[in-house]
């Protein structure tokens, strides 16, 4: 499903080429759950956006399908990334004077204003699928942090996209409700979501069906 082959990336620091992926290779099967770990500093957030198209590498190439994505502009790609990609952070990045609601609505909003009634619809029973049904008028400040994840994840389910991506996605949750996101990422990959997820935590990333585990910007 996605092809990563030799990639590398480098960042400047201090006016110095620090290189951070050294030719990495790694593929994403269709539907596979997959987790990257590996030590802070190691590189798997920078793996993971390289993955999910949202930081272009320096080298090597990143196919999706037949689709080969070093070769695309930034404008198909940014549409590729909408249809096709959702991305999920540490700190779910909602916002604060949206309702609930209307944040899980936020793909459609960048297109479709104002939004149909369908799309309504389908974020209802997104937030309904996560268990949030009944929250859908509150503003995220009102939410525990596990409850904001969950519309998070509602939100990028809503696009019905082929891959997620999580950025340690339950890196600020307390233990019972890290699992309880962990679940919920199960189910939606047991439905057919791929799931690429960075994690510091050994038991979580033996949900994932693989273990991609880096060490200084290498796959061992
Ligand atoms: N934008 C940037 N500019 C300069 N250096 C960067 C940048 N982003 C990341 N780095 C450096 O690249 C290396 C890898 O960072 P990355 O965030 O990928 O690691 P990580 O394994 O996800 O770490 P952590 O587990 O601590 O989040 C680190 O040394 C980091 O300081």
């Amino acid at each position: 499903m996605l092809s990563a082959q030799n990639i590398s990336k480098n960042f400047i620091t201090d006016n110095k080429v620090v290189p951070v992926l050294k030719n990495v290779s790694v593929d994403i099967h269709d539907g596979e759950f997959v987790s990257i770990v590996g030590r802070s500093g190691s590189g798997k957030t920078t793996l993971l956006n390289v993955l999910s198209t949202l930081v272009r590498p320096d080298g090597g190439e990143l196919h999706y399908g037949t689709e080969n994505l070093s070769a695309l502009s930034e404008k198909r790609l940014n549409r590729l990334r909408q249809s096709d990609f959702s991305v999920i952070f540490q700190f779910h990045h909602l916002l604060p004077y949206l309702t609930v609601l209307e944040n899980t609505l936020l793909p459609f909003m960048q297109s479709v204003r104002p939004v149909k009634k369908a799309a309504m619809e389908k974020a209802l029973g997104c937030l309904e699928r996560v268990g949030l049904a009944d929250k859908a008028d509150r503003l995220p400040g009102n939410l525990s942090g596990g409850e904001q994840q969950r519309v998070a994840i509602a939100r990028a389910l809503v696009k019905s996209s082929k891959v997620l991506f999580a950025d340690e996605p339950t890196g600020s949750l307390d233990k019972g409700t890290g699992e309880k996101i962990m679940g919920l990422l199960s189910e939606l990959n047991n439905d057919g979501l791929a799931v690429v997820m960075v994690t510091h935590d050994p038991v979580y990333a033996k949900m994932a069906g693989r273990s991609v585990h880096i060490e200084d910007g290498v796959i061992v």
